[in-house]
C-alpha cells in the first residue's frame, strides 16, 4: 500500500493493475502459506487480499460466489452432499446452504488463517460457517480428495490463482480426483480465470476437463474488482446427457430476487455465451 492506495500488480496480468483506495488496514499477517491482508476500502467495503491478489471485496463478491455455486447446484437434479475446495472466506458456503436439498456441506481450505480472518472481518461471507449442516476441514484439497470416492453430488473449487498454493488445482490429475469423488451424475465448477488474460490456460483447462468429464463448458461472470473485470468457471458433469447450460431446477422470480443479487435463470444460460475470439479458442 502506497500513498493510501492498494495496487494489484502481478505478472499474471502484465502491464495492468486494479487500484483501490485504502481507508484503513484492518489486518496483515504471513500465514503458513501466503501473505494475508484485510483493509477497509473507500468505496468497495472490506477487501481480502492474498499474496497481493484481490480475493474478494464486499461490494461485488456476490457475483463470483453466486455464479460459481449456482451454475453447479442448479445443474444437478437434487444436490445433497456438497464439497467446497478453497473458499476460506465462506462466501461460497453461504450460497450452497441456500439450497434446501443440502444435507451435508464440507469446506476444505489449506489455510486456517483465511477462515479465521474471514470470520473476524468478513461477517457477510463467513456467515456460511454458521449453518448446522456445514463441516470445515483444514488441509490440502488435493490430499482430501485422494481418499474420497463416490461421495459428493457437487464439488466447487473456489481457488486462488495458479501461481501459489492453488497451483495443483489447475492440473489434470486434480480433475481425475474430482471425477472419482463425485457420485453418479455429479457436477463440478472450478475457478477458471479470465478470457481476456488467460485464454491459453483456459484452452488447456477445457482440454484436460474434456478428457476426464463427458461434459465440460466454460462460463463467466462480470466482477469489477477482478483483473479485466470478469472471471470464468469450468462447469463439468459426469452425466454425458446433462445440459449444464440450462438450469435443471429454477427458483421462482420472487425467490430469485430474495436469494440472489446476481444469479438468475437467464444469466445461467447467458454466462455460457462467449465472444467469437473465446468461442473459437474453446471449441
Ligand atoms: N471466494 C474468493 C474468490 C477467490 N477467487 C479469486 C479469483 C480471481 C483471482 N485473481 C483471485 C482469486
Amino acid at each position: 500500500i502506497k500513498d493510501g492506495w492498494f495496487r494489484e500488480i502481478s505478472d499474471m496480468w502484465p502491464g495492468q493493475a486494479m487500484i483501490l483506495k485504502v481507508n484503513q488496514v484492518l489486518h496483515h499477517e504471513k500465514s503458513k502459506y501466503q501473505d494475508v491482508l484485510v483493509f477497509e476500502s473507500s468505496d468497495h467495503g472490506t477487501v481480502l487480499v492474498l499474496d497481493n491478489v484481490i480475493q474478494c471485496t464486499e461490494r461485488d463478491e456476490f457475483s463470483y460466489q453466486e455464479m460459481i455455486t449456482h451454475l453447479a447446484m442448479n445443474s444437478h437434479p437434487n444436490p445433497k452432499s456438497v464439497l467446497v475446495i478453497g473458499g476460506g472466506d465462506g462466501g461460497v458456503l453461504r450460497e450452497v446452504v441456500k439450497h434446501e436439498s443440502v444435507e451435508k456441506a464440507i469446506l476444505c481450505d489449506i489455510d486456517e488463517a483465511v477462515i479465521r480472518v474471514s470470520k473476524k472481518y468478513l461477517p457477510g461471507m463467513s456467515i456460511g460457517y454458521q449453518h448446522p449442516n456445514v463441516d470445515v476441514h483444514i488441509g490440502d484439497g488435493f490430499k482430501f480428495l485422494a481418499d474420497r470416492k463416490n461421495e459428493f453430488d457437487v464439488i466447487i473449487t473456489d481457488s486462488s490463482d495458479p501461481e501459489g498454493p492453488a497451483e495443483s488445482l489447475f492440473q489434470k490429475p486434480y480433475f481425475e480426483l474430482l471425477y472419482g469423488a463425485l457420485k453418479e451424475g455429479g457436477v463440478i465448477t472450478t475457478q477458471a480465470e479470465n478470457q481476456w488474460l488467460h485464454l491459453p490456460l483456459i484452452t488447456k483447462l477445457k482440454k484436460d476437463c474434456k478428457e476426464v468429464f463427458p461434459v465440460a463448458e466454460y462460463a463467466y461472470t462480470t466482477i469489477p474488482t477482478y483483473p479485466s473485470g470478469q472471471i470464468g468457471f469450468m462447469v463439468c458433469c459426469k452425466d454425458a446427457n446433462r445440459d449444464v447450460k440450462t438450469p435443471l431446477r429454477t427458483w421462482s422470480p420472487e425467490e430469485e430476487d430474495k436469494l440472489c443479487k446476481y444469479y438468475n435463470k437467464e444469466i445461467h444460460k447467458a454466462s455460457f455465451i462467449l465472444p467469437t475470439f473465446a468461442r473459437k479458442a474453446l471449441k
